[in-house]
C-alpha cells in the first residue's frame, strides 16, 4: 500500500497552512512533529478527505483519493484530540457508532468490537458508561475506534494527552503492536510520543516539510552533545 501526496499546498484566507509537501508513505509508523501552528492538523484533514487541498493531489496506490468513494471512508481510522464521546454510551455502543460510520458490516461489527476492546484492555468495561471512564480508559477506546474494521491508514492526533507515564507508554505500545500492514502518521509536539516506536520522522514548520529521515539519522546530526535524542533533534530545529 502506498499514499502518495504530491506538491500539497493548502491556503487559508491570509495563512499558507501547508506549503508545497510532497511526501510518499508505504507500511510503517510516521511521526510528524511541529509546533503549534505548523501544519499538523492541516495535513492530517487532508489526508482524512475532511479538506481540499488548494494545489496537489493525494494518490491511494496511483488513484486521486477523491475519485475514490466510501471504500477510502473504510480505510481510514483516526484519532482525534478531544475526548469527545458521549458520556452516557457505553464503550460498546460509542465503538458500535463509530463502527457503522465508518462502513463495518453489522454482522461483524460486535466481533470487531470485542476484538478491538480487548486489544485495548477493555473488555471488561465494555458495558460501563463512558462518563465513569478514566482519561486513559477514554484515551484507548479512541484509540480502539481508530482500528476498528481494521483500517489500514491511521492517524493520531496526539495520542498520549493529557496521560500519565503509565497510561502513556500503554499507549504507545498498543499502536506499536497493532501497526504491522498499516500506514500510521502520529502528530504531536511530545517527542517521547513518537521516539521509540516511529521508524520515519517528520519535521514540519510554518507549513513546510523541513526533514524527513529516521530517528538515529536526525540524531546523528547533533554533534554538540552526547547521546543526543530526539527532543535534542526537535530543539535545534524549533528552538527552545
Ligand atoms: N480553518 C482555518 N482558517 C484559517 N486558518 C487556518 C484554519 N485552519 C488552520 N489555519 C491556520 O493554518 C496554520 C496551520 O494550522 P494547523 O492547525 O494545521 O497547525 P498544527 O500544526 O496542527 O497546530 P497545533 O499543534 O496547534 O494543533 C495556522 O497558522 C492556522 O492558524
Amino acid at each position: 500500500m502506498e499514499l502518495k501526496l504530491e506538491h500539497i499546498s493548502k491556503e487559508y484566507k491570509n495563512t499558507t497552512a501547508l506549503d508545497d509537501f510532497s511526501m510518499t508513505f508505504s507500511e510503517g509508523i510516521y511521526g510528524l512533529l511541529g509546533p503549534n501552528g505548523a501544519g499538523k492538523s492541516t495535513l492530517m484533514k487532508l489526508i482524512t478527505r475532511n479538506i481540499k487541498p488548494t494545489a496537489g493531489e493525494i494518490y491511494l496506490d496511483g488513484t486521486d483519493i477523491h475519485t475514490l468513494k466510501r471504500e477510502y471512508q473504510r480505510l481510514i481510522g483516526y484519532m482525534p484530540q478531544q475526548q469527545a464521546i458521549y458520556p452516557f454510551y457505553t464503550g460498546r455502543m460509542f465503538l458500535a457508532y463509530m463502527g457503522l460510520l465508518k462502513g463495518v458490516e453489522k454482522k461483524v461489527l460486535n466481533d470487531e468490537i470485542e476484538k478491538y476492546a480487548s486489544k485495548v484492555n477493555l473488555l471488561d468495561v465494555l458495558d460501563r458508561k463512558v462518563g465513569t471512564y478514566s482519561g486513559g480508559m477514554k484515551q484507548r477506546l479512541l484509540i480502539a475506534q481508530a482500528f476498528l474494521g481494521d483500517s489500514k491508514i491511521i492517524i493520531f492526533d496526539e495520542p498520549t494527552a493529557g496521560l500519565d507515564p503509565k497510561e502513556r507508554i500503554h499507549v504507545r505500545n498498543l499502536i506499536h503492536d497493532n501497526s504491522a500492514g498499516k500506514i500510521i502518521l502520529i502528530a504531536t509536539h511530545v517527542v517521547q510520543d513518537i521516539e521509540d516506536i516511529a521508524s520515519q520522522i517528520m519535521l514540519l514548520k510554518k507549513g513546510v516539510l523541513i526533514e524527513m529521515a529516521a530517528p538515529e539519522i536526525l540524531t546523528g546530526r547533533i554533534t554538540d552533545k552526547e547521546n543526543p535524542d530526539l527532543e535534542d533533534v526537535y530543539l535545534s530545529i524549533f528552538g527552545e
